[in-house]
Parts: structure tokens; sequence; C-alpha cells
């Protein structure tokens, strides 16, 4: 799949924006501070209504304005399909070809995106939260039913949560509602890291030779799914559940001594694994990068496997972080086949041939200077 066009009003410091694209690659120079990375979170956020950078939704809207939109024309194997985000102060509205979409989940990976920004190379290393939302990100633009489920736990969540705030502060010590609130959570907890399981066994499947292969056959990459309860058996459901409702009833006055749900999704984590060790441990920082580059190609490979097309690859400011070797092996894995967009202030230090073929689009304080496509 390929964006052909964009437009954008009022987005971050965009006025107004119309770009048409190539099919493959397209590189966005610019000065610090001018609107590269603005316009690869706009691609990102039309595809997943959500931005990798904030979780405030408000914050993308242009200074002074009540709303933002993005608006893109995607061509899909036999289709092309327009599709449109509102931003304003009270919420968002999707729409896919003019048609305001109920639930988002309807419209989340109709267009599927790979975005490799820096921050990415610290997914190894950086908090659990980073990890997570890696997960949920990408495991949602494959799975619908992911984001339903994700969704219902996190309302469930939040109103547990509340309810624990409560009783930290009252004499009350009536814990019905709890329990009922718990055995709703667990439902759907159970679900969420089934799901989970099941896509970091096909990411492995595809990051675990792609890893090999950029360490020259000297390295083994494991991923390792790590959750916030103790359990032996990860693909007995029944026997999850159990366990949690067990280990929440032993947790419980400590989470009410804390006024919040200490198990949970919202508490597991990945690790990763080199030769048998924990890379965020014991990992160099060359290691921990090739992790994250397998990661994120095995992630195309992935999409391509399940929905049946390559994802659009966003690569914001990463080419400069990596070695001329994972470079070059980034841009062959996705020659000729990804449409890609990269953001530099400079294509001096890339040699490689997709670089020079690019179609050029230059960005001066949030205004395109020349696209020379
Ligand atoms: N909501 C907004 N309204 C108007 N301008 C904004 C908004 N949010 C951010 N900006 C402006 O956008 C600019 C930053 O753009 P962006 O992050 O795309 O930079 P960049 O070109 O990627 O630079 P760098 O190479 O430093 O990463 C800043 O000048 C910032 O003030």
């Amino acid at each position: 799949m390929y964006i052909k066009d964009l437009q954008l009003k009022h987005f971050r410091n965009y006025e107004q924006l119309q770009l048409n694209f190539q099919n493959n690659v397209n590189v966005i120079i610019g000065e610090n501070a001018q609107g590269k990375t603005n316009l690869m979170e706009s691609i990102y956020v039309l595809a997943l209504t959500k931005s990798h950078r904030t979780s405030n939704d408000k914050e993308m809207i242009r200074w002074d304005e009540e709303y933002g939109t993005i608006k893109g024309t995607l061509q899909k194997k036999n289709q092309h399909v327009s599709l449109q985000l509102i931003l304003s102060k009270k919420g968002k509205k999707a729409k896919l070809n003019h048609l305001e979409q109920m639930k988002l989940s309807q419209y989340i990976g109709v267009m599927n995106v790979v975005m490799f920004a820096p921050e990415d190379l610290h997914l190894v290393k950086g908090s659990p939260q980073v990890r997570r939302k890696f997960l949920d990100m990408e495991l949602g633009q494959v799975s619908p039913v992911y984001l339903h489920e994700l969704s219902q736990y996190q309302r469930i969540l939040q109103q547990r949560n509340s309810l624990l705030r409560t009783l930290q502060t009252s004499r009350d010590r009536n814990y019905l509602m709890l329990e009922v609130l718990t055995a709703q959570l667990v439902k759907h907890a159970v679900k969420i890291v089934e799901k989970r399981i099941s896509f970091i066994k096909l990411l492995q499947d595809w990051a675990s030779p792609i890893h090999s292969q950029i360490s020259r056959e000297t390295e083994k990459l494991e991923i390792i799914y790590k959750p916030s309860i103790n359990v032996s058996d990860l693909t007995d459901l029944t026997k999850m559940e159990e366990e949690y409702i067990k280990q929440f009833e032993a947790e419980k006055e400590r989470e009410v001594s804390r006024g919040t749900t200490l198990l949970g999704p919202h508490r597991d984590d990945l690790v990763f694994m080199v030769n048998d060790k924990n890379v965020q441990t014991f990992g160099s920082q060359g290691q921990q990068r090739t992790t994250a580059l397998s990661l994120k190609l095995a992630e195309i490979e992935l999409i391509k496997e399940e929905v049946g097309e390559y994802p659009i690859l966003l690569l914001d400011d990463v080419l400069s972080e990596l070695d001329d070797y994972r470079q070059t092996h980034l841009l062959n894995a996705i020659q000729n086949k990804v449409q890609t967009f990269v953001t530099t202030t400079s294509v001096d230090g890339i040699q490689h041939e997709t670089i020079k073929q690019a179609n050029i689009i230059n960005v001066s304080h949030g205004t395109i200077i020349s696209n020379v496509d």
C-alpha cells in the first residue's frame, strides 16, 4: 500500500499543506524545527489516530486554532481509500471514504504504518511502558479484536483504580464491588495476554532470522513475555484466570493502600534475549540497536503476512543514528517494495541508491519550498 497525497490544515506548524508522494522513497529535508517530524507524525496519526510522541491530541492542533485536519488518499492493491481525521478540542472524528466511523477500531488498520524513530532505539533499554506501547500499537494495527479488548480493559481499569482510591481514604472495607470489577478485569486481561503472546511468537519468527543475518550469524534473538503475575504456563488460559484471581486477592490490601491496580497487562513487560542473555542488562549498544532494527524489519514482514500488503515505513531521523552497515541493511531490505518516508537535515551522509532516486521534499517553517515529484 502507499499514500498518494496528503492534505493538512491547522496541523502543528502547518497552516495548509497539499503534497503528492512517490510510491517508493520520499525524503523530507529541512533544518531543525521546520516541520519534518510534524509531517511524519501527521501520516502516523492519519493511520493510527494516535501520535507516537504525545498522548494529548490537542497539542497537534495548530496554536490558536480550534481544530486540525489530516486527509490522505491511500492506494491499496485494487482500491483507493480516502482517509480523514479531524482533531478538535472536544475529541476526534475519523472518516473513511467520507463516512464517519463510529468506532476508531473500525478505522485503525485500514492504513498500516511502521515508524522507526530514535526513541525506538530505546525500545530495549527504555521503560516497560515503551515496550507496552510498541506492543499495543503494532498489534492493534493487525487485530481490531485486540483493540476492542484493550479499550474494554482500560475502561474497567479506570473504574477499578477510582474505587481503590475511594477505599484508600474510607474506613469502609466492603470489597464486594472490588471483587466484581476484578473478575471483569481478569476476563479481558487473559484475552489481551493471549493475543500478545501469539503476536510475539509471530514477531520472533520474523525477527530472529533478521537479527542473525544482521549480526552475521553470530547472535540469536529471543523475545519473552514477562507477565506481572507468577504463572508457569501462559498458554493455559483457565489456569491464568485462576492465578489472576488468586494473586489479586493476595495483593488486595497493598492495592488499597497504594490506590492503584498492581497486576495486569498494563504492568507486563517484554524481555529480549541475545544468545540467552538479557540485552537490556548485558547487551552492548550495538546489540540493542540490532535488536531494535530487527524488530522493526520484522514488523514490516509481519504486517505484510497478516494484511497481504506492505505497510508504509516512516524513518524519522533514524538513518543518521545507524552505522553504515545497519543503514545499508535497512535500505536494502525495503528497497522497491515499501513506500518509505525519510527525514533528515542533509542527504550527504546517505550514500544508498534508494535515497539518490528519491522524491525530495524541502520543508521550511511549515511550508514546502520544493516537492520534486
Ligand atoms: N501545535 C503547534 N502549533 C504550531 N506550531 C507547532 C505546534 N507544535 C509544534 N510546533 C512547532 O513545530 C516546530 C517543530 O517541528 P518538528 O518537530 O517537525 O521539527 P523537525 O523539522 O523535525 O526538527 P528536528 O530536525 O529538530 O527534529 C517547532 O518550531 C514548534 O514550535
